[in-house]
């Protein structure tokens, strides 16, 4: 973990470095990646079956058929979660439903008076790609943010891939997947779960976009097959930035900091506070934590990397600082959180008072957890059902729309040179 405060000498080099540090693209896991959707692409099933036999330690019976999961099995998981958890699940996934349905956006439909209706028509995707993860912890919340969007959005075809590291399927995943729509289930992980639903196997079709978080391998992938398929966000490990007045309670802060820690060595988890005292409190605090923590070889090797701890002189500081880590998460722990929110423009979500801890978002409170990560939040946003919609525009013209408008598309094509264009306009205009 890094201590930095504004009021030093030398505090621009440093936040560089932690802005630039590489923490989810190496170069090395650049050419792994290329390399296995290469092997994908050449061996298809196989490949499949090779590369999940090297990374996840699993070769299902039965060739690649094996890596679909059956109802039977789906049922048989469901059967075997407690009650509770499928209550909680059953809140979760009403919860987040309502939230996306809320999200659906109206078709555009404009009369402009000449003689032309002009409109914009928004339509599902045929088929979504969902990647879960599932190496090091199962996201049974990330199926529901995944998969409720999409059928949200009248998505037909929800195809999702989850890891399963030694053969171990997680029952309320399926059960979760089951709830949310999906429509079928591969036991695939990493860039080879991307390649594959990308470019199709033998076994997977392949669908049109591939949404979901996951590890760097995962994250590279995606950017890799964009262009053949279309890709949400770059979800990719997971950030906090928690900003902290001095009235707050700095166990609290330091528990959401680990919150965030514990998900992966990659992950990132930064507090700004105006309080030096603060600073200390909860650097004191996450080693507490982390005494008791079962996670503690994860979080602690996140923290050690990763973590920093900020002392700013100013929220006007701090709210520019928030700006270019551009972070997935920010918790605003602060006397009046809606005004500091107000100052900050980039974050790829906000959790606001000390009441609202990230990880109510992560599970329950409706948004979706599948966030930008790596500054991306700069100008990319969370999934949402827009992930899985695209416009389609439209035009339609009567003969006096187009005897008002068309003589000037003819200028314009004829100054472009492209007499097809003009004459297709003014042979109906009674010109050509
Ligand atoms: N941003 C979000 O919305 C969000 C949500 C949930 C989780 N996350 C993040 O997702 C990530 C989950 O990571 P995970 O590892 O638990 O699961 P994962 O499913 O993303 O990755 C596991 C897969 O990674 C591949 N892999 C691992 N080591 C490899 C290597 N050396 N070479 C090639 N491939 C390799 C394997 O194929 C394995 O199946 C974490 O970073 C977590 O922070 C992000
Ligand atoms: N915080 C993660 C997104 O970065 C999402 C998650 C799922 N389960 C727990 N947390
Ligand atoms: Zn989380």
């Amino acid at each position: 973990m890094i201590r930095l405060s504004t009021a030093q000498s030398g505090f621009e080099a440093e936040f560089r470095a932690l802005l630039d540090q590489a923490r989810d693209t190496t170069a090395q896991v650049d050419a792994a990646v290329a390399s296995i959707i290469a092997e994908v692409k050449r061996g298809g099933d196989a490949a499949l079956l090779d590369l999940t036999t090297r990374f996840d330690r699993w070769t299902p019976e039965g060739g690649a058929a094996g890596l679909r999961v059956p109802a039977s099995e789906i049922d048989a998981a469901q059967a075997r979660c407690a009650p509770e958890l499928l209550d909680a699940l059953d809140l979760a996934a009403t919860r987040i439903e309502r939230f996306h349905a809320a999200q659906l956006p109206n078709d555009v439909e404009l009369d402009d008076t000449l003689g032309l209706t002009l409109g914009m028509r928004w339509g599902a995707i045929d088929a979504a790609g969902i990647y879960v993860p599932g190496g090091k912890a199962a996201y049974p919340s990330s199926v529901l943010m995944n998969a409720i969007p999409a059928r949200v959005a009248g998505v037909g075809r929800i195809a999702m891939a989850v890891p399963t590291p030694d053969g171990v399927l997680n029952d309320l995943v399926l059960a979760a997947a089951h709830r949310a729509g999906v429509t079928e289930i591969w036991r695939v992980g990493g860039a080879q779960a991307i390649a594959a639903l990308a470019w199709g196997t033998d076994s997977i079709h392949p669908v049109d976009r591939v949404a979901g978080p996951g590890n760097a391998y995962v994250a590279e992938a995606k950017r890799q097959v964009f262009g053949r398929v279309g890709i949400d966000s770059i979800a990719g490990p997971s950030e906090v930035v928690v900003l902290a007045d001095a009235s707050q309670n700095p166990a609290l802060i330091a528990i959401d900091l680990l919150a965030q820690a514990e998900h992966d060595e990659s992950a990132q988890a930064i507090l700004i506070t105006t309080s030096a005292q603060m600073a200390h409190a909860v650097e004191h605090a996450v080693a507490d934590h982390l005494a008791t923590l079962p996670r503690a070889a994860i979080a602690g090797a996140s923290w050690d990397k990763h973590g920093a701890i900020i002392v700013v002189r100013d929220w006007e500081e701090g709210a520019a600082l928030v700006d270019r880590l551009a972070p997935e998460h920010l918790e605003v722990m602060v006397a009046d959180p809606q005004a500091l929110f107000a100052r900050v423009r980039h974050a790829g979500a906000a959790f606001l008072g000390a009441h609202c801890p990230e990880a109510l978002g992560d599970y329950v409170a409706g948004p979706n957890h599948v966030l930008p990560t790596g500054r991306t939040a700069r100008f990319a946003s969370g999934l949402s059902v827009f992930d899985f919609l695209k416009r389609t525009t439209w035009i339609s013209a009567e003969k006096r729309g187009l005897d008002a408008i068309g003589p000037a598309a003819v200028a314009l094509a004829e100054a472009e040179g492209l007499t097809a264009h003009a004459r297709s306009i003014a042979m109906r205009l009674g010109q050509g």
